[in-house]
């Protein structure tokens, strides 16, 4: 039996043309009611952290799962959904937006529970569209995660060594890492595979946009004290934490970025401990967990222009400043 739930279903249809007055006020301190509204599952550990899903999907999708145009009044959410999905939130800790987490990290379980951590056997909680682009591209990412966990371990344990001075094993780590870092990028590779770029641009990229102020934000009806509209980037990739671990953990820097919270690590990085060690073994395992990194980044800006700078309509792609990302953040290397 499947507990998934199509997230597009339960949109604009159900709610802006049938009469709200039979939709039930859901109490924030009510999760599992919110779940009932959407007739979605009967499990989801996380169920609260995916709140985000049908605001989304309501704001952004039309009856046919198109995206929906950006008209007078498109951008409020309903008291019936608002109220919940903000108390929800608060209680997280968390912005009122779809995040990555909600969208890839807890968004998969297992077909089989007794069986592996595979593509194979991952399916999605959530989805927006029965189409199985928008699945795979879940998955894709789900699987680069999976590959990181050992890119991470082998970090720690580099880390580690570091401290303690074991030269062998910072090693024998390093080595592990870069192993783990391109198999990230061998998932990642996995998406063209079953994620057409223009299925992929339009709709499956529709409800990661968040609410970003040219489509006007979004209002949250009926809960006061929050600012009209609220304007926030949606999910992206951006949002994972394995790859700034992976970049701190080897004291990669950003332009706009961690700099800082490399500085403040206890015991430096693995680029001051190679360097400090003169042992070209090291510095050769070393450099190559940053040519990993670097592959991965290059490998990653090919997907941005292929699945978005080539799909959009000419006349925006020759203003390449306008483009956004995913998660309507300013996109990567344009
Ligand atoms: C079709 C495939 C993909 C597309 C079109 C895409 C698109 C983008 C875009 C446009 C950004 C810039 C910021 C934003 O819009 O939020 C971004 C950032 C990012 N994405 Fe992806 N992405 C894809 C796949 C992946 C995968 C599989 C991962 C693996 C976890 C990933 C990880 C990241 C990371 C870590 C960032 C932050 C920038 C960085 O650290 O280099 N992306 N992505």
């Amino acid at each position: 039996m499947s507990h998934c739930c199509n997230l597009g279903g339960i949109d604009r249809a159900l709610y802006k043309r049938s009469s709200e007055d039979e939709l039930p006020l859901i109490r924030p301190d009510e999760p599992s009611t919110y779940q009932c509204i959407f007739t979605c599952f009967k499990s989801a550990a996380h169920a609260p952290q995916h709140a985000g899903m049908p605001s989304e999907g309501y704001i952004r999708l039309d009856k046919d799962h198109q995206a929906s145009p950006a008209t007078p009044g498109s951008n409020v959410l309903p008291v019936e959904l608002a109220q919940p999905f903000i108390g929800i939130a608060a209680g997280l800790g968390m912005p009122p937006v779809m995040t990555y987490t909600a969208y890839v990290l807890i968004n998969y379980m297992l077909k089989d529970p007794r069986g592996p951590l595979t593509r194979e056997n991952l399916q999605s909680i959530f989805r927006f569209y029965e189409l199985p682009d928008e699945e795979h591209f879940r998955q894709v990412h789900v699987c680069c995660e999976i590959a990181a966990a050992a890119a991470i371990r082998a970090a720690f344990t580099a880390l580690e060594a570091a401290r303690s001075g074991d030269r062998a094993v910072v090693l024998t780590s390093l080595k592990a890492m870069q192993v783990g870092i391109t198999e990230i990028m061998v998932e990642m590779g996995k998406m063209r595979k079953g994620c057409d770029p223009k299925v992929f641009f339009q709709p499956i990229r529709i409800p990661l946009g968040g609410w970003p102020e040219r489509m006007g934000g979004v209002i949250f009806k009926g809960v006061p004290g929050m600012p009209e509209p609220y304007i926030s980037g949606g999910a992206s990739g951006t949002q994972t934490t394995t790859i700034p671990v992976l970049d701190a953990a080897l004291g990669i820097g950003h332009v706009d970025g961690n700099a800082e919270f490399m500085a403040d690590q206890d015991g430096g990085n693995l680029q001051t401990f190679a360097m400090s060690t003169k042992d070209s073994h090291i510095i050769n395992a070393y450099a190559a967990c940053v040519d990993a990194m670097h592959g991965f980044r290059k490998a990653h800006q090919a997907f941005v222009s292929t699945y978005i700078l080539r799909q959009m309509p000419s006349a925006e792609q020759s203003q390449p400043a306008a483009p956004q990302g995913t998660g309507d953040r300013a996109l990567l290397g344009s």
